[in-house]
């Protein structure tokens, strides 16, 4: 004879149990959900086939509602055509009645065109990894002979430096010696060559903001602009 308490995996709740009851009223409420339209008025009028999402509104117009059921909330947004709805993650959207442009068609813009790029053939042995090198090993690349790097040096003197031996430039607020990278520019010596006897930076930055000269001259640094003239 089995013993009532006796149950063999589980033991099913009782139909009045707290949790089942909470579960029907739950139903119950999603059942009973009625949007409200924040822009109707109170006669009730609405347009169309009476949506739960149309609002009365004009063409061109974007309405958001909100709803509550118990702890849950959400967002129904009601798009016409031409707007365009960002953020929709978390969002139901839906689309005033009739309009049926489709969304893929009013939001893609022609990407922009990348501008053609510049870069010239290196000449055997001038590749950035032979220029690497070559900073690594010569032992006077700017040409200092022992002076120090951190000397002041007007525009003048850099105006001065345009010859074959020394073609100085300065790029944000530094001098270099850019002879021995002439060869190993990727945008060619005729476009380095601008940049010789005056301050280059803004030349820089509009072909190539990004390149991080001040590691790649490093050894070619002469000295710093002395701007107070
Ligand atoms: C003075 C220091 C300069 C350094 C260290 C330098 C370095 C470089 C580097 C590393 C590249 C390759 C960029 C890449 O692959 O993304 C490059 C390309 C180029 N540079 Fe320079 N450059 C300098 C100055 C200039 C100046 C003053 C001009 C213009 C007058 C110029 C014009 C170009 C052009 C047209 C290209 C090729 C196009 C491109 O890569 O977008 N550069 N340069």
């Amino acid at each position: 004879m089995a013993n009532d308490d006796d149950f063999t995996f589980c033991q099913v709740g009782e139909p009045d149990n707290k949790d089942y009851v909470d579960a029907q009223k739950f139903a119950q409420d999603i059942r009973e959900i009625k949007i409200k339209d924040e822009h109707s008025n109170d006669t009730g009028s609405r347009q169309g086939n009476g949506a739960p999402c149309e609002g009365k509104l004009g063409n061109n117009a974007t309405t958001k509602k909100q709803e509550t059921v118990g702890s849950l909330s959400f967002n129904v947004i009601d798009t016409s055509p031409g707007k365009q709805v960002s953020g929709i993650s978390g969002q139901v959207a839906s689309t005033d009645g009739g309009s049926s442009v489709p969304t893929s068609q009013k939001q893609i813009k022609p990407a922009r065109k990348p501008a053609a790029r510049a870069k010239v053939p290196f000449e055997k042995g001038y590749n950035q990894m032979d220029w690497l090198k070559l900073t690594r090993t010569h032992p006077d690349l700017a040409g200092l002979k022992g002076q120090s790097n951190r000397r002041r040096i007007s525009i003048n003197e850099v105006k001065q430096h345009q010859n074959a031996d020394a073609m100085w430039t300065v790029l944000k607020g530094h001098v270099y010696n850019i002879t021995p990278y002439m060869k190993f520019h990727p945008g060619g010596v005729d476009m380095l060559m601008k940049a010789v006897g005056k301050d280059c930076t803004a030349l820089f930055n509009k072909y190539h903001a990004w390149v991080n000269a001040e590691f790649m001259l490093e050894k070619c640094l002469v000295g710093i602009l002395d701007d107070s003239k």
